[in-house]
């Protein structure tokens, strides 16, 4: 009896750290809410309290509160991942549940769901990226196609209908009209349906492949990639759309850069030229096309470096998924489920803290038009998710980034097209321009793989 409940100590040790670390954040969370005002007024949430601020800095407030959500996961797993370490904890064999789920979390074995699906015999190893059939170029360029058709389809809907969630008013059960305001709940919303749907797929899909990768190392792209969307967001409120779009029409050269800092990626010098020529050209386009010339506001420093977060997070994002895939090879499904398991996390936590969730519900109960919307564009934003991982595990995410860039200008030239806008001069020669740096792209690539084939060729004949 002694033996069994000296056996259970690490795991009421680990639950105590998830505890404590939680009751730390919500009192140093309460102790903002009381500095904001709220001390007095216990309706009023602190997303609610933040939202209300009207200083330059209220941004900085915001990135604040939602750290302190997410922290709310970092921190407990920071403290389990050192202490688990310290008393080799995983090295015993007791197979309770949280056992498996630590060493999931660590290792990337448990033998417990599809996710890890190395328990079953029947599980296969992923072929690596270096011996898997090579494909000919006509199967690369169609499978190019169905990437880019993918990304536009899914993309463009969810595009249209996020607009349409935050901008329109809906209707309750008693006439009344309002505005859902709460971007993070779709966050939330999207990406835990975007992880359920992989969760259920890796279920009960014919042949799972064994999946490799600590738990963990999902947590960082998740991250980012939710920095990356708040950012761009609330660098909005700073600079107007067009700058927006201009900015990320260069996005390119900060996911090369980061490829090159984070993986030591090496690129050909026409790879550079490329990029050039596509960022460019892009500037030319976005300028010139008159949806862009409806420029107002004024651009400011913050919104400046708010832009160049959502670079960097976002450049980060894309180059750590591709090193996943190239360093693990796990499957895009499973890549999807990971990521967005620590996505619904790290959003939920957060808007539990903020107070959101009873808000965002509430307004759900009372407007089931917009439960249907929200609906939809969860599943648009799961199928666009489906072809990024797809995209970025075939062809890097360099490639992934151009067609995303790509996106945007079809998405204005289609506005253009159907209202009847038109496109100036220099907005032509910058789509002339980008159309010639791909087909440069692409002619370049395929001479060096056929220079690089000829001299595999030769090399047998050489050694005789
Ligand atoms: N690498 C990667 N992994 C997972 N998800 C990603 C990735 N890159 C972009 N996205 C999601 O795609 C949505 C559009 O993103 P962006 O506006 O940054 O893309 S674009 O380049 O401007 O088209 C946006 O969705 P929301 O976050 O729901 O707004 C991004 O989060």
């Amino acid at each position: 009896m002694y033996a069994y409940k000296m056996g259970r100590v690490p795991e009421l040790v680990i639950c105590s750290f998830i505890v404590v670390s939680l009751l730390v954040i919500h009192f140093f969370s309460d102790l903002l809410r009381a500095s904001l005002g709220g001390y007095y007024n216990q309706d009023v949430t602190l997303s609610q309290l933040v939202e209300s601020q009207s200083s330059d800095y209220a941004w900085f407030l915001k990135l604040l509160v939602n750290c302190f959500g997410y922290s709310c996961v970092f921190v407990p797993g920071f403290l389990i991942y050192k202490y688990v370490g310290r008393i080799n904890y995983l090295e015993r064999g007791n197979k309770t549940f949280l056992h498996k789920a630590i060493n999931m979390c660590i290792t990337g074995n448990s033998g417990y769901d599809q996710l890890d699906a190395g328990s079953s015999t029947a599980d296969k190893d992923r072929p690596a990226a270096s011996t898997a059939p090579k494909r000919t170029s006509s199967q690369e360029a169609v499978q190019l196609l169905w990437c880019f058709g993918g990304l536009m389809i899914s993309y463009l809907t969810w595009g249209v209908l996020q607009e349409k969630i935050m901008t329109q008013n809906y209707l309750n059960f008693t006439g009344e009209s309002a505005k859902f305001k709460d971007s993070q709940f779709l966050v939330f919303s999207n990406r835990l349906l975007a992880f359920l749907v992989a969760l259920a797929y890796l279920q009960w899909q014919p042949s799972p492949v064994r999946h490799r990768a600590p738990l963990y190392k999902y947590s960082y792209a998740s991250f980012s990639n939710i920095m990356s969307a708040w950012f761009q967001y609330e660098a909005l409120k700073f600079v107007n759309f067009p700058t927006q779009v201009l900015a990320k029409s260069c996005k390119i050269i900060p996911v090369m850069l980061m490829g090159k800092i984070m993986s030591k990626a090496k690129y050909e010098s026409y790879e550079y030229v490329t990029a050039l020529l596509i960022s460019l050209g892009m500037i030319f386009f976005m300028s010139g096309s008159s949806d862009s010339s409806k420029a107002s506001g004024v651009t400011t420093l913050t919104g400046i470096f708010l832009l160049s977060m959502y670079m960097v997070f976002d450049s980060f994002t894309a180059n750590w998924q591709g090193s996943l895939f190239k360093g693990y090879g796990m499957t895009p499904l499973q890549m999807m489920c990971g990521v967005n398991l620590f996505s619904s996390i790290f959003t939920g936590a957060s808007l539990s803290m903020q107070g959101g969730f009873m808000d965002s519900l509430a307004f759900a109960t009372e407007h089931p038009k917009f439960v249907f919307d929200m609906v939809v564009l969860s599943v648009c934003s799961a199928v666009g998710q489906l072809f990024i991982y797809h995209t970025i595990d075939v062809f890097g995410p360099v490639v992934f980034t151009i067609i995303m860039t790509l996106r945007q200008a079809v998405a204005i030239m289609l506005s253009c097209f159907i209202y009847q806008h038109s496109i100036s001069l220099l907005g032509i020669f910058g789509v002339l321009i980008v159309f010639v740096a791909i087909f440069l792209r692409v002619y370049c690539t395929q001479r060096l793989r056929a220079i690089r084939k000829r001299a595999e060729a030769n090399k047998p004949k050489m050694a005789v």
